[in-house]
């Protein structure tokens, strides 16, 4: 019998077609690794875009997971040329993610970006993309190698360095880590309120914090959800996020006993 009482984390669903008909989902890795590496109990935020409140919305959970996703973020968010028609966008997602991200770190609301998460992340506040990191010579492939079975896509792909007495390498208890890759965009411009946490060997950011924010507000390039029990540094990455929403869902319940 699980805990009754655990904190609550949304996760921001894809909004994909299948089939005939589209359907809001996310990864299972995504909604395991909040169970056993954050302690908390998951339920999925839908990609609804204009139609949340997602003032209403945040009070239902005590922290928030932006997931990866194999669409791009549309370049048209942060002023870019628009994307190729060819590519796999999600509109929806794009537009709910943003709501969410300025309503967490407004209510202080713990929020985790991974990958897609984390590039949405920066874009919400202002930043920007590189659209297709393999074309820029400065940049080593951070893309997987689909053709290869899962276990080879998300293993370790190269080494981050994390800032020296930043919240990652304090949370991590470490100085570099190795890192799965699997993206195709990338920071270009980091967004003004965004403090630097790791570092790629090719310069790129591969994780940031939020300045001043009220709680918890980390993301990172890389996917520490992947066979998240067997990997030391990413289980503190999310047993920290897990201990941040226990801490978010006690002050909710002090603000309830103070309040009727
Ligand atoms: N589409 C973006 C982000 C890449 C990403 O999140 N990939 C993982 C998708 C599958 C998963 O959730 O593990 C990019 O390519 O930069």
């Amino acid at each position: 019998m699980s805990e009754i009482n655990l904190p609550v984390v949304g996760i921001l669903c894809d909004l994909e077609q299948v089939g005939p008909h589209p359907f809001h989902m996310s990864g299972n890795k995504y909604v395991q690794a909040v169970i056993q590496a954050a302690n908390c109990v998951p339920i999925l935020i839908p990609a609804i875009a204009g139609q949340t409140n997602f003032k209403q919305l945040l009070t239902l959970v005590d922290g928030v997971l932006l997931p990866g996703g194999y669409s791009m973020v549309d370049p048209l968010n942060y002023q870019a040329a628009a994307a190729p028609h060819e590519t796999k966008l999600d509109i929806a997602r794009d537009q709910t993610s943003f709501g969410l991200i300025k309503q967490a770190i407004e209510c202080g609301v713990p929020i985790l970006g991974i990958c897609r998460g984390f590039q949405e992340m920066n874009v919400a506040f202002g930043g920007s993309l590189h659209q297709k990191l393999h074309e820029h010579e400065m940049y080593q492939e951070h893309r997987e190698n689909k053709d290869l079975i899962l276990a080879e896509q998300y293993a370790d792909s190269h080494k981050v360095t994390l800032t020296p007495a930043g919240q990652l390498s304090k949370i991590m208890d470490a100085q570099a880590i190795n890192v799965n890759s699997l993206h195709t965009q990338g920071v270009d411009k980091l967004a003004d309120n965004l403090s630097v946490e790791a570092v790629s060997e090719d310069g790129l950011c591969e994780a940031f914090s939020v300045v001043n924010a009220k709680a918890f507000a980390l993301a990172v390039q890389w996917h520490p959800e992947w066979q998240v029990m067997d990997n030391n540094k990413n289980a503190k990455l999310f047993a920290a996020f897990g201990r941040a929403c226990k801490v978010k869902q006690s002050a909710k319940q002090t603000m309830r006993n103070n309040h009727g």
